[in-house]
């Protein structure tokens, strides 16, 4: 997943959109290696969604350029080049005619994959975002609850296994319990690790979830480029800094692993953590122990608290 020496897959370069005498997107400039997600994240109206869109086309930059695999997206048919990508809309935007199957199919299809591949694909991959296609296959989109669509949403934009997925707050409008449930499913998803993914949304939460890297926004001018470690420990200016105030403790759970905050656990107490474990992760599972089976030796919560607190205040020295 994570940021390589090789050719990157997306490399936008000074891109610049307006509207009218409103500069929504100000020359922005990015690469994305292969397998990386990249999240692109920023306040409401920011220029994330148009940013998004012109890496495919639906929106035409005012100046800058976009390159797939080295080659510019300007000298593409916008329809061979989306096809190579998968999508997805906050909208989800399903055929509302067709069933599941036939919506997941979509693409295969115009790309003239077999039949019986796609049906073999098609069933995996409801199977895998827990959607069984005996119960799901044949339904209609609105005979499926607004969670079961998105999952439709991304099984369709994955069925041809495309090498790019743009996700356009592919979580969006779900209550809190869905939302992480599907974010859960999202990032077990085995093909996902080889997808070279952009991912837009206003969750700091889900950014840090799931971002390799993020890509920070304000009025359509890049804040900050970098991993969620060093958005948050080393903010480039007081826009990124106060971006994340609010959620803070809990970025900075989920940030920090094991390994981070090692050196102030205490030496003679057993810790059965590995050390990329996350302290959010470690500190749900002693939290389950403790209501289950209250424990008088190993690793306690305190004591993680103690030397997370210790770290913290290290990295801001
Ligand atoms: N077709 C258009 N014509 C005129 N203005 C537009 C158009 N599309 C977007 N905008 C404006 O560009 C700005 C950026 O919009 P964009 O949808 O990219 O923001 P966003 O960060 O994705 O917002 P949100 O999180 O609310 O979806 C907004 O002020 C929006 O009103």
């Amino acid at each position: 997943m994570a940021e390589s020496d090789a050719a990157p897959v997306i490399r936008a370069a000074g891109l610049t959109k307006r509207y009218g005498s409103h500069t929504v997107v100000q020359d922005v400039s990015f690469a994305v290696s292969a397998g990386e997600t990249l999240v692109l994240l920023g306040p409401s109206g920011c220029g994330k969604t148009t940013l998004l869109k012109m890496l495919n086309r639906l929106v035409e930059p005012d100046a800058g350029t976009v390159e797939i695999n080295g080659q510019e997206v300007r000298g593409q048919q916008p329809e061979v080049l989306r096809r190579g990508m998968g999508y997805v809309i906050q909208q989800v935007g399903l055929l509302p005619h067709y069933s599941v199957a036939d919506n997941v199919a979509t693409v295969p299809r115009l790309l003239g994959h077999a039949p019986a591949a796609i049906a073999a694909r098609t069933n995996e991959l409801l199977h895998r975002l827990h959607l069984p296609p005996e119960r799901f296959a044949a339904r209609l989109p609105h005979e499926l609850s607004g969670g079961q669509q998105q999952r439709v949403g991304l099984a369709r934009a994955l069925a041809a296994q495309p090498p790019i997925v743009l996700l356009d707050e592919p979580f969006g409008a779900l209550d809190p319990v869905t939302r992480v449930q599907i974010r859960r499913d999202f990032r077990e998803l085995e093909e996902l690790r080889r997808t070279t993914v952009v991912l837009v949304t206003h969750d700091v939460v889900e950014a840090f979830e799931l971002a390799d890297r993020i890509l920070l926004l304000d009025a359509g001018r890049v804040q900050q480029l970098g991993s969620p470690g060093e958005l948050l420990f080393r903010p480039a200016n007081e826009f990124v800094r106060r971006f994340f105030a609010a959620e803070r403790l809990q970025l900075q759970l989920r940030t920090l692993t094991l390994a981070d905050v090692q050196p102030f656990l205490p030496s003679s107490v057993p810790n059965p953590f590995p050390p990329h474990t996350t302290l959010q992760a470690a500190l749900e599972q002693l939290t389950a122990n403790a209501n289950h089976q209250p424990s008088k030796a190993g690793l306690g919560i305190g004591a993680l608290m103690q030397a997370f607190e210790q770290t913290i205040q290290t990295q801001q020295a």
